[in-house]
């Protein structure tokens, strides 16, 4: 087994190195540089984002584009899902998005901007991270936020923070999505307005973090403004990616970086590692923190034997039901918010929460011609338990981590996804229905189907010959649909057949981009536990994390909001840290 490499003698020094410069990293950048006397580096392996320039299928508020572009996703990053065809073979293997872009998930991800129910944070505290209880995350979410229609009326929005955040408004809904959500009344779903009200089930308008000229708001660009970027404690280093975590003994003490090809060390004070919960706990694994076995047999140096790096990996399991509209029911062409309205709804399977399960209502579902024809129920289980797994392949930083979300392992994910399946179908079948819709089927993201996402030229001229085809030609129609959905048995089977439908579940299962859990928060005497309740890596000095990685069970949330809340919440602990150990003021959280 090789030593512990050391840190270079030369290494240029901070009070605070930041590794990942996602949702969370840009928030904890920002914050910790208010104070001048902080020096503070950002590392980021992606491109910049700055206020002002954003490209514009970054800005826009149709995000289609943005999360299928490959320039601003890790390269070859390929995740098992679930498992064909009885929980116990082979995962099925898919490409996975993971954003490597300054601002992270923020700066390519779906827009929606919502913050998960009280239930989830009581659970975070009962899983032993003590001072995550709702009443402890609340003043961070109103911190964050500046609610542009919400932000005075009541005690649960902010109105002064740098996430503006509004609801799509009912009046700007298309024809189909006013037919769903007049079809779910039907059966019983009351129309609510504020999706980050108090936590209750029903249609709502959708709540997206878009500024007031209907423009995406990545942390990039809101948390690190001109102003913040001109601070001279604030040093941000663009296209560099963190190898390693250097330790002298258990002391964390620096990073080893990758940048314009060369490899440079820096000193630290406090190393926080931002990567995002699937590269964060490779970047543990690969600096000798984790499970002592499987790092020996990497020959990796083990600093501190942490088991749970790297387990609990959790996701929200997906399935859509889609729709071919009729053309006088779709999305005006142009620049629109997509997703306009989400159902909650409770399974009411014993022991689930309430407001377990979501349904989000696409009017299109892809940025090219045959995509805006086509609309689809985005059904998933917001409270799941499914767990699964990062390992190293590898300890050579350049290789893609091992990823098995192993989901619908736990067979309470899989019986919800089917009763969210036949819901969702029902609705579309519903005779009511007939006036939107031409043709309703199963969807996944197949290969098939990505391939054509990714925005190219190609893919415009190609679709934008196909559409008015599949308009015209119901035919014609059906086995493009059929070619792209390859391998779907047909609705009407799968609504019928309940083992057919599990068999589709297992095989098509997705996510929703909401990986988490893998560096989990929990008691320092909690042997699965990563990091303590302050996000300080247990067994070790001078290391955190923060991002999705520590969230102890994954809340019913999108998960952007969440991750910048726990942001704010551990850059104040810090900020506090760092006041008592110069002997002021503890309580120190600026959150109102
Ligand atoms: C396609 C997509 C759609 C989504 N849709 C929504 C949505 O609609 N609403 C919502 O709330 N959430 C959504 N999410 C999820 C949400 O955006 C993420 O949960 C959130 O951004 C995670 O924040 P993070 O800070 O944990 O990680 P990230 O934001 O992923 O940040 C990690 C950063 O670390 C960098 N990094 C990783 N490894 C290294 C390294 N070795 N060296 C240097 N830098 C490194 C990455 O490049 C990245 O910028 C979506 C995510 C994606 C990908």
């Amino acid at each position: 087994m090789t030593e512990q490499p050391s840190l270079a003698a030369d290494a240029a020094r901070f009070d605070v190195v930041i590794l990942g410069g996602g949702s969370a990293g840009c928030v904890l950048a920002a914050r910790l540089s208010e104070e001048a006397s902080r020096s503070v580096l950002l590392v980021e392996a992606g491109q910049d984002l700055r206020p002002g320039e954003m490209p514009a299928d970054i800005a826009s508020p149709y995000p289609g584009r943005a999360y299928f572009n490959t320039d601003w996703t890790w390269p070859g990053l390929r995740v098992g899902m679930g498992k064909d065809p009885s929980n116990t073979g082979d995962a099925t293997i898919r490409p996975y998005e993971q954003a490597r872009i300054l601002g992270g998930g923020s700066s390519i991800n779906g827009i929606g901007a919502n913050r998960g129910s009280p239930h989830d944070y009581a659970e975070w505290a009962a899983e032993g991270a003590t001072g995550w209880g709702w009443a402890d995350v609340l003043p961070y979410f109103r911190k964050l936020e500046h609610d542009l229609e919400l932000g005075a009326e009541t005690d649960l929005h902010g109105q002064d923070g740098p996430l503006p955040i509004q609801r799509v408004p009912r009046a700007r809904h298309t024809p189909f999505a006013r037919q769903v959500e007049a079809e779910l009344g039907r059966q019983g779903h009351a129309s609510r307005e504020d999706q980050n009200g108090r936590w209750e089930d029903g249609v709502f308008p959708i709540t997206v973090n878009l500024d007031r000229e209907g423009r995406r708001t990545s942390t990039a660009t809101v948390y690190l403004t001109t102003s913040v970027r001109a601070r001279p404690n604030l040093t941000l280093w663009t296209g560099t990616e963190a190898e390693r975590v250097l330790f002298q003994g258990r002391r964390a003490v620096g990073a080893r970086l990758r940048r314009d090809g060369r490899v440079i060390d820096v000193a630290a004070g406090l190393v926080i590692v931002s990567n995002g919960a699937l590269h964060s706990p490779a970047l543990l694994l690969r600096s000798g923190v984790g499970p002592g076995r499987a790092l020996q047999q990497l020959g990796i140096p083990v600093v501190a034997a942490r088991e749970g790096v790297g387990r609990n990996l959790l996701e929200h399991p997906s399935i859509g039901v889609s729709a071919f509209i009729r053309p006088d029911t779709r999305l005006p062409g142009g620049e629109h918010y997509h997703i306009q309205s989400i159902l909650r709804w409770s399974s009411g399977l014993e022991g689930t929460p309430p407001g377990d399960m979501h349904l989000a209502v696409n009017t299109r579902s892809g940025w090219h011609a045959v995509g805006h024809r086509i609309a689809t129920l985005f059904n998933w289980v917001n409270k799941s338990y499914s767990q699964g797994s990062v390992t190293l392949a590898s300890p050579d930083p350049g290789v893609r981590p091992a990823v098995d979300f192993r989901m619908l392992s736990d067979e309470r994910d899989l019986v919800r996804l089917a009763q969210a399946f036949r819901l969702a179908a029902g609705v579309l079948r519903a005779p009511a229905m007939a006036g939107v819709v031409l043709e309703a089927f199963p969807s996944t993201y197949s290969a098939q189907v990505k391939k054509l996402l990714q925005p190219s030229w190609q893919n415009g001229v190609l679709t934008a010959l196909a559409g008015p085809v599949m308009d015209r030609v119901p035919m014609v129609r059906s086995r493009i649909l059929a070619m792209a959905q390859e391998g779907n048995a047909p609705l009407d089977v799968l609504c019928q057949d309940e083992e057919a439908l599990r068999l589709h579940l297992r095989r098509h299962v997705g996510g929703v981009w909401h990986p988490c859990g893998t560096c989990r928060l929990g008691a320092a005497d909690d042997p699965m536990a990563v990091c303590d309740p302050d996000g300080r890596v247990i067994g070790v000095e001078g290391l955190m994390v923060c991002d999705a990685s520590v969230m102890p069970t994954i809340p019913c949330a999108n998960l952007n909001v969440p991750v910048i809340m726990i942001a704010e919440k551990m850059a104040d602990g810090v900020r506090a840290a760092g006041r008592a150990a110069a002997g002021g003021p503890v309580a120190g959280a600026t959150a109102a």
